[in-house]
This record gives C-alpha cells, structure tokens and sequence, in this order.
C-alpha cells in the first residue's frame, strides 16, 4: 500500500467541512462519528451524540425504512442507498433559515455504506445530503409545465380549450368510437353576424359577447369526454360521444337556444334581435378505415347549409 500524501491539515477539517452529513455508528449502534454538518441540521452537538445509541438519541422520530437499511447494513453487510423520491426525510433534520425561525424539516439522500473496523467489527458510515432544494426546483418545473400545458391547449380570449386540443381529442374519442362500435357526433357553431357585431358595437364588445357565448356553450358539456372548443373566430366546435342522431339534434338545438336566451343585443342581425348562432350537426358511427373526415365535413356541410337557410337555426348532415 502506498504512503498517504500528507494532507497539512487533519482529516477532522475535511470531516467538519463537507457539505454533507457523516455519521459513523458500531454494530450497537453507537455514534462514533458525528460531523458539524449534522451538528447544525439535528441541533444535536457532537458531545451530546457521541457514544449515544442512534435510536435513543432520535427515539421515534427515525422511519421504518431508515431503521431496516441501518440493521441490514450491521447486520448482514448490505449497503442501502435511501432516495429521498421514497423516503423523504428519514432524519429529524432540518433546513437552515435565513428568515423565519420555523423549522423546516429537509429533504434527504441516505448512502449506508457497511464498513469493518480495525478490530474487525461491523459498522456503518450514514452519509446524508440535503435535496431540498432540487426536490423545490422539481416542484416548480412541474408547476411550470403544468401551466405551459394548460396553455398550450387553452384559448386565451374565452378560457375554453382550442383547436388543437380538440383536434387530439378528436383523434382519441375516434379511435375508442372504432373499436367499442360507438358514435360520434360533432357539432359546428357559428355566431350570426358577428362582423355587423364588431362594426356596429366595436371590437372590445365583440370580444366581450364571444367570451359570454363560450361560456354558455361550456357550460353544457355533461360528461367527462365531451369537448367544448373556440374553433376559429367566432366558431366553435363540439364532440360528444355516444349520442344518437335524434339526440345529437335535440342537444343541438338547446345550445340554440341558450344563446338566444343570453339575450345579447344585436340591433344589426338579419335574424333576430340578439346574438343568435347556427349549428351543423352530425352524427356517425365510424367503421374501422375512417380518418374522421367525413365526420368534420359533413358538420361543416350542414353548418353552411345553416347559414344559406336563414341562420339562428340547426340542420343536421348526413
Ligand atoms: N371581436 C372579435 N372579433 C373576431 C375575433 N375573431 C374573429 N372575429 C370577427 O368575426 C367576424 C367574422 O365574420 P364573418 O366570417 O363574415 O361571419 P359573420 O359576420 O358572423 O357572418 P355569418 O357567419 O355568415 O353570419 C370578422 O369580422 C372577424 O373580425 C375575435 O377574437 N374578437
């Protein structure tokens, strides 16, 4: 074995000096090694842990999981690394505040490495590190991402979902349609009149009433898969699973009328005295080589044919 270098300071100062806790218990469990790092975190000075038995110096506060890696480490010479994913805090340690005088009780990494001693005996090196903060920093990604993916699938004018997110919906809803043998049915929706609207009442009371349409129209959806989402402009669009033709329709012509009945004035619509819509609709069961194209389109057919009649109605496709 090769001499050690010399270090010109003991190795207590690298002991003491590392951000990490060490700890050092005998196969009674004993400390043996109790660094500044722990000093600070426990609130334990060394002089009161030394020689102290690990369980009685913290009682209940230690885990289950801690216990059982300190044993099988002792006992069986089995290292054991703790994740603080699974075990969150197996010591009653506590982050250092600049603040507040409230303890807050730290995130910890556990390594147990099984050592032997000079004489032979079984004993265990702790080392502990603080992820409290990157387990912080992986919150707030998460809630980041969490919001960029609302985002990303929400309209910013009305708060309803947007196109895209209909248009993933769609994929899915069509894929379960095909294999559970279901219908589908897609509902078009478009306000009467709008440009009149903005022209005559200015562009803040358009946005204002396409954000009160929106609101409405959501506010019918039922069931969990059923889609409410701002399409374009002033259109929107809807998917509701497992309806019927009649049903579809009936349901259509309700959306109808609760625009109707919001009752928004509208001095220069052709078809009433307030803000109406027109609604295509269609219903299909799709067989296994739809695209779910034809489904679109024929909403879409029914929608136009809608507006040539006259608007502020519903028209079924085929
Ligand atoms: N205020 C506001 N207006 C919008 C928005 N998006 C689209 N529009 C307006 O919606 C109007 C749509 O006009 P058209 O497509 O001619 O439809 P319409 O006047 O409703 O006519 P019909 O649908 O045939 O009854 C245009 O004037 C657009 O500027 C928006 O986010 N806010």
């Amino acid at each position: 074995m090769s001499s050690p270098v010399p270090l010109g300071f003991s190795a207590d100062e690298v002991v003491n000096n590392v951000n990490l806790g060490l700890v050092v218990v005998d196969r009674d469990l004993q400390i043996l090694l109790w660094n500044d790092w722990m000093s600070r975190h426990s609130r334990i000075g060394r002089e009161q842990a030394l020689r102290q038995n690990i369980i009685a110096l913290f009682g209940e506060q230690l885990t289950p999981g801690f216990l059982r890696a300190l044993n099988n480490a002792i006992g069986y010479g089995l290292p054991a690394i703790l994740s603080s994913a699974f075990h969150r805090s197996p010591l009653p340690l506590f982050v250092e505040q600049d603040k507040s005088d409230v303890p807050v009780r730290m995130h910890q990494s556990i390594i147990m490495t099984p050592l032997r001693s000079d004489d032979g005996q079984p004993t265990c090196l702790i080392q502990i590190s603080d992820s409290s903060t990157s387990v912080k920093r992986e919150k707030m990604l998460m809630s980041h991402s969490d919001a960029l993916k609302r985002e990303a699938i929400t309209d910013s004018l009305t708060g309803i979902y947007n196109r895209r997110f209909f248009d993933e919906s769609y994929a899915l809803a069509l894929r379960d349609a095909k294999r559970n043998h279901t219908s589908l049915s897609v509902l078009m929706i478009d306000i009467d009149y709008f440009k009149q609207y903005n022209d005559h009442y200015g562009h803040g009371e358009g946005d204002r009433a396409l954000k009160l349409v929106a609101n409405v129209l959501r506010a019918q959806m039922r069931r969990p898969n059923d889609v409410c989402a701002r399409y374009g402009g002033e259109e929107f669009i809807m998917l509701i699973p497992g309806f019927t033709d009649v049903q579809a329709e009936k349901f259509a012509e309700g959306l109808r009328v609760s625009v109707s009945d919001l009752g928004i004035p509208h001095e220069k619509s052709q078809s009433g005295a307030h803000m109406t819509i027109s609604v295509g609709v269609c219903t299909m069961t799709p067989d296994v080589s739809s695209d779910g194209t034809a489904l679109l389109d024929s909403a879409d057919e029914a929608l136009y044919r809608a507006k040539k009649q006259g608007r502020n109605q519903v028209v079924s496709g085929v």
